[in-house]
Order: structure tokens, then sequence, then C-alpha cells
């Protein structure tokens, strides 16, 4: 059944954190990986938001075929590459002004912290598995937007994901807009929840930074 949100829906309605306070509780963490492959071209030419793609064989990798389809939070460590080794300036996260300026400071802090290492780098990010009922896609996809900005993309690179909490269910839109406008919301959910103690330690879960074995490293 498709639930088409209609003009009454206010983004700014919906609460900001997702997920218990003292930290995520089982099914969670939810491990996946896979490399970044391309998708339909829509996330930066259409959202103005880029989503890294891995393949759907990813939710088998890690045992979670039966995932239910919607948007969640968590991290993401990226196999070295040059976007992984860019320091960006401070400005960084210009593209969340439309965000509270307590979120731009946490998302700066989650962004700048010591994520970034020879092994690879660890981001916060927001994901959605589905099919995209606003665009009625007739593959599932697992799509990531990492909450940083990157100079250059990164396809081939490995995705290591760790889900820590669900925020939403996939959901059809009556414009592409009114679907940005709740992905912006999902964005600050994530920086929101993840910015708790009990969500942010687990940016050092050694899980994240294990590529060997995992297929080839991006140059
Ligand atoms: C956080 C997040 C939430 C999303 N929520 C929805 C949704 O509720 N409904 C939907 O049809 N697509 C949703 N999408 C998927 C976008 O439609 C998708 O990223 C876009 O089609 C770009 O796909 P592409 O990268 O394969 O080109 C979401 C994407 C993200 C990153
Ligand atoms: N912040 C980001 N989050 C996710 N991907 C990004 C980001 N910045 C750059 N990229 C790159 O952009 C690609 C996604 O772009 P997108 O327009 O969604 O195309 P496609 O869906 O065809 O892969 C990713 O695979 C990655 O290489």
């Amino acid at each position: 059944m498709s639930n088409q949100h209609d003009s009454q829906h206010d983004s700014a309605a919906r609460p900001l954190v997702a997920g218990p306070d003292d930290g995520p509780r089982p099914p969670y963490p939810l491990r996946l990986d896979g490399k970044v492959v391309k998708g339909f071209g829509r996330g930066s030419s259409e959202l103005g938001i880029p989503t890294a793609n891995i393949p759907l064989s990813g939710l088998s990798v890690g045992g979670h075929e039966d995932v239910d389809s919607g948007v969640y939070y968590g991290w993401a460590g990226l196999s070295p590459s040059k976007a992984t080794h860019q320091h960006p300036p401070q400005t960084q996260n210009a593209k969340y002004s439309h965000l509270s300026s307590p979120l731009q400071e946490t998302l700066s802090s989650l962004a700048t912290e010591d994520g970034t290492s020879e092994k690879g780098a660890v981001y916060p990010m927001c994901m959605s598995i589905g099919w995209n009922p606003f665009y009625k896609n007739t593959v599932r996809s697992v799509e990531v937007h990492i909450m940083h900005h990157f100079e250059t993309d990164f396809y081939g690179s490995h995705m290591n994901l760790s889900i820590l909490g669900f925020i939403r269910p996939e959901l059809d839109y009556v414009s592409k807009e009114k679907l940005i406008e709740d992905i912006k919301t999902d964005i600050e959910v994530s920086g929101r929840s993840l910015a708790r103690e009990p969500y942010a330690r687990l940016r050092r879960d050694p899980y994240l930074l294990e590529f060997e074995g995992k297929g080839e490293v991006a140059s």
C-alpha cells in the first residue's frame, strides 16, 4: 500500500530525535557493507542530495534481507580514497545552513572529529532502504547520504554501515519539493540523534574501518 503524503503534511511537526536516549536497542546496530555503485543519477541533479548506493546484496551480506524499508541513521566508514583524504575548510557544512545553529555545530563537530585516518574515514549518515515510491522504482535500493561535503565522488570505495536507528517508513509525495523537505528533516533528525553520547561513541566501532578482504579499495 502506498503512503502518499498530502498537502497537510508538515515536516516541521516531526519529532527531531529517533530511538531511545540511552542508546540503540536490538536489532541495532545493524551492520552491512558494499562497494559504492552508480544509482539512477537523481540524487545530486534532481534533489541536490547525493546518495551513495551499495548493491542490494549488501543486505544479505549482513543477514538483513528482511529489514523493513524506510529511513535510518547511523555511521558510515569509507575506505581510503582521494575523497577521504581531503581536509575541507570549516565552511564545509554551509550546505546545512537551513538547519538550526546548535545542529550545525553538532554536525560540524561530528564531521571534523578524529574520524579520518590512513585506514579510511567515518562519517554521520542518513539512509534510505526501499523502493522509492515517489519514483516508482522496480528494484529495492540501499542509498546513503553522508553528512559531509566531499570535493570528489567516491564510486568504487567500500562502505561499511552501522545502522543505529529507524526514523520513518518510506513515503510517496505530492511533489519533489515535499520529498526534499522531508529528507532535510531526516538529516536533521540523524544529526541530533547521533549527537547523543551513547550513539556518538559508536563512531569508534572498529568494524567501520575494517576493509580487508572486502574487495578492491578505490585509488
Ligand atoms: C534520507 C532519505 C530519505 C528518503 N526518503 C524517501 C521517501 O520517503 N520516498 C521516496 O520515494 N524516496 C526517498 N528517498 C530516496 C530518494 O528518492 C533517492 O535518494 C533519489 O531517488 C535518488 O536516487 P539515486 O541516488 O538512485 O539517483 C530518500 C533518500 C534519502 C537519502
Ligand atoms: N555527501 C555525499 N553523500 C553521498 N554520496 C556523495 C556525497 N558527496 C558526493 N557523493 C558521491 O555522489 C554519488 C551519488 O550521486 P547521485 O547523484 O546520487 O548519483 P547516483 O545515484 O547515480 O550514484 C555517490 O556515489 C558518491 O560517489
